[in-house]
């Protein structure tokens, strides 16, 4: 599992491997000009004790300017070209997480609580950022200084290599072993903590006004607290297990040093080593342990990164509900639209949200469908737009079947007006063009007038560009839903879908919706799903729902005639909402 989310990781930075060796080249180059600054400067200041001419010290003197303007230099560079790596790898991985929730979206976004998926989007997205700066280019970087460094001092002797090599050795792969075996745990408890935490934060968020209504508010903390105290547990022992290894670190850096001292004396007493050779041995030793020092650390970060990026690329693995064909064609021309005895059923439910329902829409046909609550009104609209997919051979295009078209082939046939209309927090432009990207200021203008908004639309202070605040809060009820009715104008498709778009609208806002959409639908489909059995009596057909069968099916006249399951409805809600007896009986509310 972890194998594979390097493998994969890896994988979205082959497009930029360039890059990533230039940034471990600069990286190393840095520790390089660090060991040549100091071994210079040991050379200078144990030669400049002999009192030689200053001619002698002139290569040690430019050395140390030279690797002390290096030093900087590479470093800076390291910093622009590793944070560049980063940047792009970061862009990556959001367009392959993105990628991976849009053909989730809805149901099967269903499964992963939408604080989880924030959680992953920016939690775990953010701590991938330091897996190539802080846990893989140190890595890289240490490897080749090792070399580099074993190299030169092997030069003097191989033992002294060997003793550098056991020492970086140690400090690099020993330290950073033993801190992911003793904090592996730890590492994986603060991402999953994180995850919580803000999980419990974006519950809380959204259901504030009911939490505050039923006086939760008080537990709520008490939870966000815990939720908190968690996360900062998990923290502190991760730091105070980094601060032990750093420890442990800087001990095998000294005693490196003295192995060295000791492996050096018997070359000076065998004349092969002078005081100068043993000075910048020295000093190259220290310095050659600043490419290890980094690697505890990275070690819990590339632990972190692994089980962040596990997180993310399990989205990759949720399988589609609504899959699209191999060899998908485009929906043919025309609008009819017709159900063959369609029954359905979610996943891990025992009840069929809908059986065995048929009827046919030709182009300019209006149903209603109406029934209980539960009765399945709303699947049969997500089965229409392919937001769940219906058993094959059930829903037909103008004679060819629904799953022979993509997915988003299918919803293009549909303008929809839900009872919740998603309004962004943009301008009412933006939020309008959402329906139809390239329409043109006519186009918008015309629809907020078939959609009767102008009078809104010309009380705001910008325009179509007047930002309408976080999910339209700025407006009413009424206004919002013309504002879909406007969308789905601009959208112009053949059939028009109704999610009881009238839900939230007191009568009088109901009636004047209802009235604006039948006007905007002449000539199309409209398939309108309701609670309230009023205006319904233009409607060429209402199917009656329920629990999920067709139990009646006619015009409302012959409906109330009949004396069944709407009329009885019909009779209740006349008697409780003896206001809202009026119909649509001449076009007009009455
Ligand atoms: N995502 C889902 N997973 C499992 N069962 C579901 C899901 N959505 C709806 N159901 C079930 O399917 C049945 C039909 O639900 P549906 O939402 O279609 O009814 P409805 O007539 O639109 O109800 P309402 O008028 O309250 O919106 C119900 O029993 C409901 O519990």
């Amino acid at each position: 599992m972890r194998a594979r989310t390097l493998r994969q990781l890896l994988g979205l930075m082959r497009p930029f491997a360039g890059w990533v060796a230039l940034s471990v080249a600069l990286g190393s180059a840095t520790v390089v000009s660090a060991m040549g600054l100091l071994g210079t400067s040991a050379h200078l200041i144990a030669a400049a004790a002999l009192q030689p001419s200053v001619a002698e010290l002139q290569v040690a003197i430019v050395g140390v300017r030279f690797f002390g303007i290096t030093r900087g230099v590479f470093r800076y560079l390291e910093r622009l070209v590793s944070h560049g790596v980063n940047l792009r790898l970061l862009a990556a991985l959001r367009t392959r997480l993105y990628r991976s929730l849009e053909p989730l979206a809805p149901a099967g976004l269903g499964q992963v609580q939408s604080g989880d998926l924030l959680s992953r989007a920016v939690g775990d997205i953010e701590t991938l950022e330091n897996f190539f700066v802080r846990g893989l280019a140190p890595v890289l970087t240490a490897a080749v200084v090792t070399l580099g460094a074993a190299v030169f001092v092997g030069r003097y002797d191989a033992s002294l290599g060997s003793v550098l090599v056991i020492g970086l050795a140690l400090s690099g792969v020993g330290v950073p072993w033993l801190a992911r075996r003793l904090q592996a745990a730890a590492g994986r408890q603060v991402v999953d903590a994180r995850a919580d935490y803000r999980t419990s934060w974006v519950e809380t968020l959204q259901g504030l006004g009911d939490l505050l209504a039923f006086g939760r508010g008080a537990d709520r903390l008490e939870l966000l607290t815990a939720a908190q105290a968690r996360l900062e547990a998990h923290q502190r022992r991760l730091a105070e297990g980094n601060a032990r290894m750093n420890a442990v670190n800087l001990m095998i850096n000294q005693f490196t040093l003295w192995a060295v001292l000791a492996a050096a004396l018997p070359l000076m007493a065998a004349g092969r080593l002078d005081g100068i050779g043993l000075a910048v041995l020295s000093l190259v030793t220290l310095a050659s342990f600043e490419a290890v020092l980094p690697l505890g650390t990275a070690a819990q970060q590339l632990e972190s990164s692994l089980r962040a990026g596990e997180r993310v690329f399990a989205l990759e693995q949720v399988p589609p509900v609504v899959p699209d064909p191999a060899q998908p064609t485009a929906p043919a021309l025309g609008a009819d639209l017709s159900l063959r005895g369609l029954s359905f059923r979610y996943p891990d439910s025992a009840e069929w949200a809908l059986r065995e329902v048929s009827l046919e829409l030709p182009l300019g046909r209006c149903i209603a469908v109406v029934g209980a609550s539960g009765s399945g009104k709303t699947s049969l609209l997500r089965l229409l737009l392919r937001l769940w997919d219906a058993p094959p051979g059930q829903i037909f295009w103008n004679g060819s079947e629904f799953h022979a078209y993509r997915a988003e082939d299918v919803r293009r046939l549909f303008s929809v007006v839900t009872q919740d209309t998603y309004l962004f927090s943009a301008s009412v432009r933006q939020n309008l063009l959402l329906a139809r990207p390239g329409a043109s200021e006519a186009e918008l203008l015309e629809a907020v007038r078939q959609a009767r908004l102008e009078p809104w639309l010309a009380g705001l202070p910008e325009g179509l560009d007047t930002w309408i605040g976080e999910h339209g809060r700025q407006m009413s009820g009424g206004e919002r839903q013309r504002l879909a009715v406007c969308r789905a104008i601009l959208r112009d498709a053949p059939v028009w879908l109704l999610d009881e778009p009238t839900a939230h609208l007191d009568v009088e806002n109901e009636r004047a919706l209802i009235e604006t959409v039948m006007e905007r639908t002449q000539g199309k489909s409209l398939v309108w799903v309701t609670h309230r059995l009023t205006g319904l009596e233009h409607i060429d057909e209402i199917l009656v729902l329920d629990g999920g069968r067709l139990a009646e099916r006619g015009t409302a006249a012959a409906l109330e005639a009949a004396g069944g399951l709407y009329a009885r409805t019909a009779a209740v809600q006349r008697a409780s909402f003896p206001t809202e007896e009026g119909t649509f009986s001449d076009g007009e509310p009455s």
